[in-house]
């Protein structure tokens, strides 16, 4: 795992922007995996800043609410378009996101996993993270090797996700998820995180003990994954000074 911590959201996501701009100058038809939230939304602006080409670029979101209209602000179907997709040039046709209307939600995910594999997996997964840990929304006691699938939101993340509605109350209940096996398929993690609501669960991810209570932990045991940090995310971290050490003396042809 690499950590990097940064002093401000806007550099750490510079990082995360370079990162994935190289990807595609080097695989022109990569496949992404995106992430919503707010935490992605900086970069996804430095991204269409970029002027990158898309054209042969695949994409396949994490999840999706299960019931909100496709057209509903939101949808991650329509944060995705808002955010990012209107923005590029990327085909309509290689865009994926869970389809949280479909008449058969169960065979919708397994067409979903099917459908990654047969476009040769997923090169680099961008993650956020909950304040409970969670990735995607596998909420904390997900199976580590699940797949996608329809998950039950926690209070709190019900909670955290009220400020996007008028009220808790709006917030669905229900979603679809890649699971962790999932993500953890992905030839590349790449996870963001900000701000010091996030430090216990980014403390949890790094430096805890791997365990289906903190969904995010399993990265650990994922060869190659990012971390891109600022302060306050970092500030629950007790190996903060070895992580900034390995990036202060990463050698020349690593860096981004
Ligand atoms: N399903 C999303 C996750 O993919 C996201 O990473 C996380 C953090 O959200 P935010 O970035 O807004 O803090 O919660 C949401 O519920």
């Amino acid at each position: 795992m690499e950590i990097i911590i940064q002093p401000t959201r806007e550099t750490a996501t510079e990082i995360a922007a370079r990162i994935i701009a190289r990807l595609l100058s080097e695989k022109p038809d990569a496949v992404l995996g995106l992430a919503t939230g707010s935490t992605p939304l900086l970069l996804y602006q430095k991204l269409v800043g970029m002027r990158l080409d898309w054209s042969r670029v695949r994409t396949f979101n994490l999840d999706e609410y299960i019931g909100l209209p496709k057209e509903h602000s939101q949808s991650y179907h329509s944060f995705m378009w808002e955010n990012l997709f209107k923005h590029i040039n990327i085909s309509p046709d290689n865009v994926h996101i869970p389809d949280g209307n479909a008449e058969d939600i169960p065979g919708s995910c397994k067409a979903y996993e099917k459908r990654i594999l047969e476009e040769g997996g997923i090169d680099l997964q961008v993650l956020g993270i909950g304040s409970d840990g969670h990735i995607g929304f596998n909420e904390p006691t997900s199976s580590l090797a699940s797949r996608t699938r329809i998950k039950t939101l926690t209070r709190q993340t019900c909670k955290d996700n009220a400020r996007f509605f008028g009220s808790e109350a709006e917030v669905p209940k229900h979603v679809i998820t890649m699971g962790i096996g999932t993500i953890m398929e992905a030839r590349h993690n790449l996870l963001l995180a900000f701000g010091e609501q996030k430090a216990g669960a980014v403390a949890g991810a790094v430096e805890g003990p791997v365990a289906s209570v903190n969904p995010a932990s399993v990265l650990q045991m994922h060869p190659t994954v990012t971390v891109c940090l600022d302060e306050g995310a970092a500030s629950g971290l007790q190996r903060a000074e070895y992580y900034r050490w390995v990036y202060e003396n990463k050698p020349a042809w690593q860096i981004f």
